[in-house]
């Protein structure tokens, strides 16, 4: 069981190791900034702190990356914070190009992908797997039971609004209330419509392991901010 928000202290420290922030050395915050496409917001991003950096690709996304490009990007954060691929739905012969090319410290799944694919993905690439499901309601947290002890994490995302092309980034909050009480069973980042002027109140309410956020931190589509950047971990800070 985590402790409640309230017990922690405002004093943030970051651990060397894994890059997360430790709130009074209760619990750490994995903080993970998707969507990057250039060494300049990879750079404060993984200044600010991030735990993970996340690379998109998924072509109808404004944050779509090449392998080849994701290869180079990533060549920052080694050491200093985890690699993320997000893909949806993907085939293998793609994710066999993602992972051979930019060699990712984590797969992020999310699309439509079964217990059955996590499993079968977690194997062939011998890589976590983070598994996105889409919340709105109680009853979406029930499909959490089928991923425990087959996901590493599981990613809780707000559903995607009618008629969006893009199952994520589309800057869209679910009721944090939902997790307040939520005891998954393995470790979770809470995303959607996270941005530098709500992300303390999502942590105060949902009291969340983890934090994904996107276009919260963009000036326009696909477009990052390196000032939101920094604003996005003060606030998460002095949460
Ligand atoms: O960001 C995208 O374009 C995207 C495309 C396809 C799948 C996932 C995508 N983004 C993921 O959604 C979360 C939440 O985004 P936001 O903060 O609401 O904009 C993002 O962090 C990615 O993990």
């Amino acid at each position: 069981m985590r402790p409640p928000p309230q017990c922690r202290e405002a004093r943030v420290s970051l651990d060397s190791h894994r890059r997360s922030w430790h709130f009074a050395g209760i619990m750490p915050l994995d903080i993970k900034i998707c969507g990057l496409s250039t060494p300049e917001t990879i750079a404060a991003v993984l200044d600010g702190g991030a735990s993970h950096v996340g690379f998109i690709f998924f072509p109808k996304s404004p944050r779509n990356v090449t392998p080849a490009q994701a290869a180079l990007l990533r060549q920052a954060a080694i050491g200093r914070a985890k690699a993320v691929a997000v893909t949806v739905d993907a085939s293998d012969d793609f994710l066999d190009a993602i992972v051979s090319q930019m060699k990712p410290d984590m797969l992020q799944l999310h699309g439509k992908e079964t217990p059955e694919r996590v499993t079968y993905v977690r194997e062939r690439y011998n890589l976590p797997v983070m598994k996105a499901l889409s919340v709105s309601e109680p009853a979406d947290l029930l499909p959490i039971q089928g991923f425990v002890g087959v996901a590493d994490r599981l990613l809780l995302d707000a559903k995607a609004p009618k008629g969006s092309e893009l199952p994520g980034g589309n800057g869209v909050s679910f009721d944090w209330r939902l997790l307040a009480a939520l005891d998954p069973g393995l470790d979770y980042m809470l995303s959607g419509g996270l941005n530098p002027d709500n992300v303390g109140d999502a942590i105060r309410i949902a009291n969340p392991p983890g934090l994904d956020v996107s276009s919260g931190v963009e000036s326009a589509p696909g477009v990052k901010d390196t000032g939101l950047i920094r604003d996005f971990f003060e606030a998460a800070r002095k949460a």
